[in-house]
């Protein structure tokens, strides 16, 4: 069975950790003697590159999966590929604030610490049994502790220590979310520095920011190797995604139309099509019917939506193509924007906040080459 052990914190953080753990049914049930193993919870940086550096001597190998917590089936997909070729994985949770742009959701973003730990515990047991490697430390840092000299600065052009990587992280999502990129890349800039992990693990979900990463560690020479693991999705195909807690049934129904889409385009280029205009053409197609269906209905029985880019780009530089070359394949991707429910039956089930946050959805879908 496996426990949590706060290691080096500073007294008050441990205080705080240990009365969230206590609140949780699952501490509860906690042996209280038969403690066979602990995964630590580091919240400095110093405690944390002692232990990594004993890890070191010791010869295990690492692997670091970054997540903004909130944790669902595919962060654990990604904990599970880490401890398939490392001997110890760092899980880091920590909502970045430079990535967010002034207007965005930072302040709603889901917050489930005691359900991430729960959920880590029960992967670290079940990896166990299977004689895996092992979920060695959570690394949930302090916003101080991330930004030591400045406060972090999600303003353009800002102030502070960044890191861009230009013009990937200008397109796309890039676009609409200006400082996302560099927000990103300064973090996992940070948390690759700080953990020296042997490997990093990213989903496929966020295409553009596995591409973002992978740049950056070429051209910074950065000593790891990145991983992308496949989209995990809902058996109705929608992407899973942290924000996803915020759509109630009918915005997760109507959601469905950009997986959907995608699937459209993807089946066109699999039966031959390589022309972009013919390809998307089946994307727009699915989303155009939605779009209309959605605005015939009642206000009580619709959800709109708003398409930000349905996209169909080169696999490295995420540049448009006109033409897939089928010996490279292509990146299908696309956003689009849930707008809150504007008048609820009283009888469906809601999402958190009662679906008046809007959700900002994206995926995408590999083109193999062939
Ligand atoms: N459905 C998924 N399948 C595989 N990996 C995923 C999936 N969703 C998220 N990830 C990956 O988990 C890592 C951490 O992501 P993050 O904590 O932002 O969760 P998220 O679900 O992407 O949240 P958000 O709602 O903010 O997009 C990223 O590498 C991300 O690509
Ligand atoms: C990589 C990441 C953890 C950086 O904050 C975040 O962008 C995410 O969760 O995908
Ligand atoms: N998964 C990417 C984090 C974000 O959208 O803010």
């Amino acid at each position: 069975m496996a426990s949590f052990f706060f290691s080096g914190s500073s007294s008050r953080a441990i205080r705080q950790a240990h009365a969230s753990l206590s609140s949780t049914p699952a501490s509860a049930l906690l042996p209280r003697r038969q403690i066979v193993r602990s995964i630590h919870i580091f919240r400095d940086v110093a405690p944390l590159r002692s232990h990594r550096r004993a890890l070191l001597l010791d010869g295990q190998s690492v692997g670091l999966v970054p997540t903004m917590g909130a944790l669902h089936h595919g962060h654990i997909s990604l904990v599970r590929a880490a401890a398939a070729e490392n001997s110890k994985v760092f899980v880091s949770i920590y909502v970045n604030p430079t990535q967010f742009g002034v207007h965005e959701d930072l302040d709603s973003y889901p917050k489930t610490w005691d359900s991430d730990l729960h959920q880590l515990q029960q992967l670290d047991d079940e990896l166990n049994k299977d004689g895996k490697g092992r979920i060695e430390a959570v690394f949930a840092p302090t916003t101080k502790v991330m930004y030591p000299t400045l406060p972090p600065d999600s303003t353009l052009p800002g102030v502070g220590s960044f890191v861009t990587i230009t013009p990937i992280a200008s397109v796309l999502e890039g676009k609409s979310r200006p400082v996302f990129f560099r927000g990103v890349a300064t973090v996992c800039m940070k948390l690759f520095n700080i953990v020296e992990a042997d490997r990093v693990y990213f989903g496929q979900k966020d295409v553009q920011q596995t591409v973002v990463i992978k740049r950056m560690v070429q051209d910074f020479h950065i000593d790891t190797q990145v991983r992308i693991v496949p989209t995990e999705r809902e058996p109705d195909g929608l992407a899973m995604s942290s924000r996803n807690v915020y759509l109630g049934e009918r915005r997760h129904r109507v959601g469905l139309v950009l997986s959907k889409a995608l699937r459209a385009a993807e089946n066109a280029y699999n039966m031959g099509r390589t022309n972009r205009d013919e390809i998307l053409a089946f994307a727009w197609d699915v989303i155009n019917r939605m779009s209309m269906e959605q605005e015939t209905l009642e206000k009580t029985e619709r959800a709109l939506f708003e398409v930000d880019y349905i996209s169909l780009a080169d696999p490295d530089t995420l540049a448009e193509v006109e033409t897939v070359d089928p010996r490279r394949g292509a990146i299908l991707s696309g956003a689009i924007k849930m707008l809150p429910l504007e008048e609820g039956t009283g009888r469906e089930k809601l999402g958190l906040g009662e679906d008046k946050v809007p959700v900002r959805l994206i995926d995408n879908i590999p083109l193999q080459a062939i």
